[in-house]
């Protein structure tokens, strides 16, 4: 990991108090994040929390209607969107679909497929690939743009759990090589990179930032995940303990509304066990 100079340095984007407004409502507010050169950020939180909203704040897709975005510049983003609109009915090579957005120079196409472990695919029909190897196609093609900020949302979706673990590495592998920052988005609460280095739940709202613990002892999540599992991903387990509602207010655990729910705080020393 970078020092913590270096780290002052390297700032790719920084949200405060970032919110997105639509029909009337605040889809995320409060947002504080940054993310620097070298650095993994991973958003986790459920489902209609705000994870897409919020990444797509930090690149510039959507202006904050409150709060503040700032980004390095130059800022080369290499974004894999949640969703991707496949045409599944025209033929498409890998290589093709990397040149849909424009061309590129065959050096930069294939160092992208290489870096992205797809190199033999090059000339398959985008509509044969395995999930795992459809979300590679799509990392590569973010690759090929040689950014300073990665931005994967879902990169899992589709894939089982071995695929899951060496997509993470190789996430892991391209941030190490290339030195880019990784914002990664995963609805998954309870599986997480331990090569993550903070992890930010959101819930309309940033319940809770902090390191993922590294070492996972739970018998059974060794035998769900494997014995070796523990080296590549970590459990972070929360409670989502309150509910906003759509005037700004938060319904409380026991009931009672509260102007807000004052507790943006860092679970970063908190034990697994607590789920
Ligand atoms: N343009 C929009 N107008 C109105 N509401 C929107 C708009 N875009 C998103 N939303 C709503 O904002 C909330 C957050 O959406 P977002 O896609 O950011 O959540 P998410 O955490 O990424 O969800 P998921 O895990 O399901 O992908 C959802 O309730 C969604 O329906």
């Amino acid at each position: 990991m970078l020092q913590a100079n270096n780290q002052r340095d390297d700032v790719l984007v920084v949200m405060k108090n970032a919110g997105i407004r639509r029909g009337g409502r605040w889809l995320v507010r409060g947002i504080d994040l940054s993310v620097r050169r070298g650095e993994i950020v991973t958003l986790i939180g459920p489902n209609g929390s705000g994870k897409s909203t919020t990444a797509k704040t930090a690149i510039g897709v959507l202006a904050p209607d409150e709060g503040e975005v700032k980004r390095a510049r130059p800022l080369r983003v290499g974004y894999v969107p949640q969703k991707v609109k496949v045409d599944w009915t025209m033929p498409l090579t890998v290589r093709r679909m990397m040149e849909l957005t424009g061309p590129l120079p065959r050096r930069k196409l294939e160092a992208a497929l290489d870096a992205a472990g797809i190199s033999h695919l090059a000339e398959s029909a985008v509509q044969s690939l395995s999930g795992g190897e459809f979300q590679r196609s799509l990392l590569a093609r973010a690759l090929a743009r040689e950014p300073d900020l990665l931005v994967l949302d879902e990169p899992v979706q589709g894939v089982d759990f071995s695929g899951e673990i060496a997509l993470y590495r190789l996430i892991r592998e391209i941030r190490d090589r290339t030195g880019c920052g990784v914002l990664l988005i995963s609805h998954d609460l309870h599986v997480v990179m331990a090569e993550t280095d903070t992890v930010v739940c959101l819930n309309g709202h940033v319940c809770c930032r902090g390191t993922p613990e590294t070492v996972v002892a739970s018998e059974e999540y060794r035998t769900l995940f494997g014995a070796r599992a523990g080296e590549t991903l970590a459990i972070y387990r929360h409670h989502h303990d309150h509910t906003h509602l759509a005037d700004g207010r938060v319904r409380l655990a026991d009931g009672t509304i509260a102007d807000s729910c004052g507790h943006a705080h860092d679970h970063s020393q908190e034990s697994s066990s607590d789920a």
